[in-house]
């Protein structure tokens, strides 16, 4: 079973669509295979639904059509087997907890043993060593969500979804956390999927970058990030990932012109 757990699952979404009961288009169908192990971005406008795809990859929304895979079973199934895990911008840690209570239980409700080496470990990779028995509200908005990375990561999930989890981390912070989380997630051979604004940080973190449309959200462009590992924060000032940047940039301007305008322009 242990070997089981280790291989990372391929996500594959067939004509996966979304319309929420007011009627807003979140998500166009949509054909997307990720493969075991890459880490894919996904960046796209503001609220051209990015955050409802991955809230439907981590069985959180269900799709009004298509269906979602999760190495061969439903999102749910994934869920509930603890084989998958999600880190919010808005971290949901318990207040009552301390930052090593809410990831010790993050393993206890995934019925694995308390790892109290595991759990320190984490707390120092996301930069809060110190702090593993402070409560959140002692916590600046950061750290809280360093420490929802921490809790995301200590039941080793197979698939790592990210939902624009350094969006309130300092600059320094987030170069040190896009120099480390990768060679962990590397390591465990970890399917993961972020979500970000930042193409800089798209670009040092991800195989491979999905760029979406303006809502409803349709795949404009896939771009592969075929840089060197491990990368360093030297490296954007590189041509190499210029260029990609630079092509990730092109991708959403023409997303946005191919959008249709918006109605009173019409
Ligand atoms: N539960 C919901 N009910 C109704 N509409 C929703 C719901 N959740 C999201 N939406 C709408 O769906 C669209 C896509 O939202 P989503 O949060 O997926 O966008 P996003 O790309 O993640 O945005 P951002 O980058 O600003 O976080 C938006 O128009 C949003 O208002």
């Amino acid at each position: 079973m242990a070997a089981e757990r280790t291989d990372p699952p391929a996500v594959i979404c067939r004509a996966v669509a979304k319309t929420f009961a007011g009627g807003t288009e979140a998500v166009r169908p949509l054909d997307l295979r990720l493969e075991p192990g890459q880490t894919t971005a996904l960046v796209g406008p503001s609220g051209c639904g990015k955050s409802t795809l991955l809230r439907m990859i981590a069985g959180l929304e269900p799709p009004t059509s298509g269906s979602i895979e999760i190495g061969g079973a439903p999102p749910a199934e994934t869920l509930r087997r603890a084989d998958l895990s999600v880190a919010f911008q808005d971290p949901s840690l318990l207040p009552w907890r301390s930052v090593r209570g809410n990831i010790a239980l993050a393993l206890s409700l995934a019925r694995r043993p308390a790892d109290a080496r595991a759990i320190d470990e984490l707390i120092a990779l996301v930069g809060l060593e110190g702090f593993g028995d402070t409560r959140p509200a002692q916590l600046s908005g950061g750290m809280r969500q360093r420490a929802a990375i921490a809790r995301a990561l200590v039941t080793e999930p197979r698939l790592l979804l990210l939902d624009e989890p350094f969006g309130a981390v300092d600059e320094l912070t987030r170069q040190q956390l896009a120099q480390d989380l990768p060679r962990l997630w590397e390591a465990r051979g970890t399917t993961t999927v972020l979500v970000t604004h930042s193409v800089t940080e798209a670009v040092m973190l991800s195989d491979r970058i999905l760029v979406l449309s303006p809502r409803p959200a349709a795949i404009v462009a896939d771009i592969a990030i075929d840089l060197p590992r491990p990368r360093a924060p030297g490296d954007a000032r590189t041509d190499a990932f210029a260029a990609l940047t630079d092509a990730v940039h092109e991708a959403l301007s023409q997303g946005m012109a191919r959008a249709e305008p918006p109605l009173a322009a019409q």
